[in-house]
């Protein structure tokens, strides 16, 4: 893992406050302890500049970086320096042209060959990340690229996808899709509608959504309940307790579950602008396969249907696992959980102008540069389970 992170920080590093752009990081990492890494790069970098917004091509339009070939030519300084990257998009580059460029192959194998992948967009503020990854009113993001991809080549429905979204601030853990304290006059019906976090919702309202979404049983509904903890698993390795998965079936579920994590995030701020720059986003789609035994691992999670029975999953696992210590159900949703694989896609917060942010409010601000590498640290455990 250290050798991994190691690799991320030489990655990201090059491209650190070099130049106007959001530079686009795609990682994989074998869910199985000692599966072995497919030959090639597991690391692929790519670089993207942004169009001048019209505040700053008020005051000077000329380009301060050249792309020629997978060459990114910083231009300022008296003697030009060069970066090489995988991919390399200029100004005009769509997020479909991006996602196409980019990522889009490269997921799908990792996908299928049973990897944990990560979509990571670094660079300094204002330079682009979250329109890459989440898109803007007028242009999909690269997340809801990937996923509309997802869900249309699942049309067998043989494989589940589960989606979990949460923010890291001040070097605390929230979950963005976890339930708001209620107001007193809605208790009653929270206790009527518990249900399954993972179970998958449908349309429309937001009132429909959140009661879709309250705790089951053995977690509190309270604010604080929204804050979670890294913790080990024996079997999983470093995890999020608690933390909400919720299946989706369509591209509305999905719409559903980012607009709701989205609406928690800046509901989470006095400032949304602020916070959203100095927060890391991660949301992440867990991929299981419902089609295949699942003891019998490893299984590939290829998007072509099974031929085998396709009635085996946590009730037959709880029959062959029944002589253990743990309850058996619980125990075969471990073996199910092991064998998913993520997709993650992380938006981190913009990497300097923090000396402009620690103005007398924000001087106790944990967040500051001064301790990104705790935040960092954090972030990275939870993407390479
Ligand atoms: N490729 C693009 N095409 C058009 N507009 C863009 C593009 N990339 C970014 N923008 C615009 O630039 C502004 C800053 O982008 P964005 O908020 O995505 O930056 P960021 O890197 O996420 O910033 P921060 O780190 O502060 O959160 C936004 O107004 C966004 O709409």
């Amino acid at each position: 893992m250290a050798h991994r992170l190691n690799q991320l920080r030489t990655s990201t590093s090059t491209t650190h406050d070099q130049f106007l752009s959001s530079s686009t990081t795609l990682t994989s990492s074998p869910r199985t302890p000692g599966k072995k890494i497919p030959k090639g790069d597991p690391i692929v970098t790519g670089i993207r500049l942004r169009p001048f917004l019209e505040r700053e091509s008020a005051i000077d339009d000329t380009p301060a970086v050249q792309i020629f070939e997978n060459n990114v030519i910083c231009t300022q300084n008296s003697r030009p320096q060069i970066f090489k990257f995988t991919n390399c998009f200029d100004a005009s580059s769509t997020n479909k042209y991006v996602y196409d460029g980019m990522i889009l192959d490269i997921q799908l194998s990792f996908i299928d060959i049973g990897y944990n992948t990560t979509v990571l967009a670094y660079g300094q503020t204002a330079s682009g990340k979250s329109h890459s990854i989440f898109g803007s009113p007028s242009e999909e993001g690269i997340l809801s690229l990937s996923i509309h991809d997802l869900i249309t080549m699942n049309a067998k429905n043989h494989l589940k996808f589960e989606l979990s979204f949460l923010e890291i601030y001040n070097e605390k853990v929230t979950d963005l899709l976890a339930t708001p304290p209620l107001s007193a006059d809605t208790s009653n019906t929270k206790s009527a509608t518990k249900t399954s976090t993972t179970s998958s919702f449908s349309k429309n309202a937001r009132t429909h959504i959140l009661n879709k979404l309250v705790p089951t049983s053995n977690s509190n509904n309270t604010s604080s309940s929204r804050t979670l903890e890294i913790r080990e698993h024996p079997l999983l390795g470093p995890y999020v307790p608690d933390l909400k998965y919720i299946q989706v079936k369509s591209k509305e579920d999905f719409q559903n579950v980012l607009n709701l994590g989205n609406q928690q995030r800046s509901v989470a701020s006095t400032n949304a602008n602020q916070r959203s720059s100095r927060s890391h986003a991660i949301f992440t789609v867990k991929i299981s396969r419902t089609d295949v035994p699942q003891s019998t691992a490893p299984v590939r999670l290829s998007f072509k249907p099974s031929t085998t029975n396709s009635s085996t999953n946590i009730n037959k696992l709880a029959t062959l696992t029944s002589s253990s210590k743990k309850s058996a159900k619980q125990q075969a949703q471990e073996e199910i959980d092991a064998q998913a694989v993520r997709l993650n896609f992380v938006d981190l917060a913009g990497s300097e102008k923090s000396q402009q942010y620690n103005g007398p409010q924000g001087k106790n601000d944990r967040f500051a540069v001064g301790s990104l590498p705790q935040t960092i640290f954090r972030l990275f455990i939870i993407l390479l389970i």
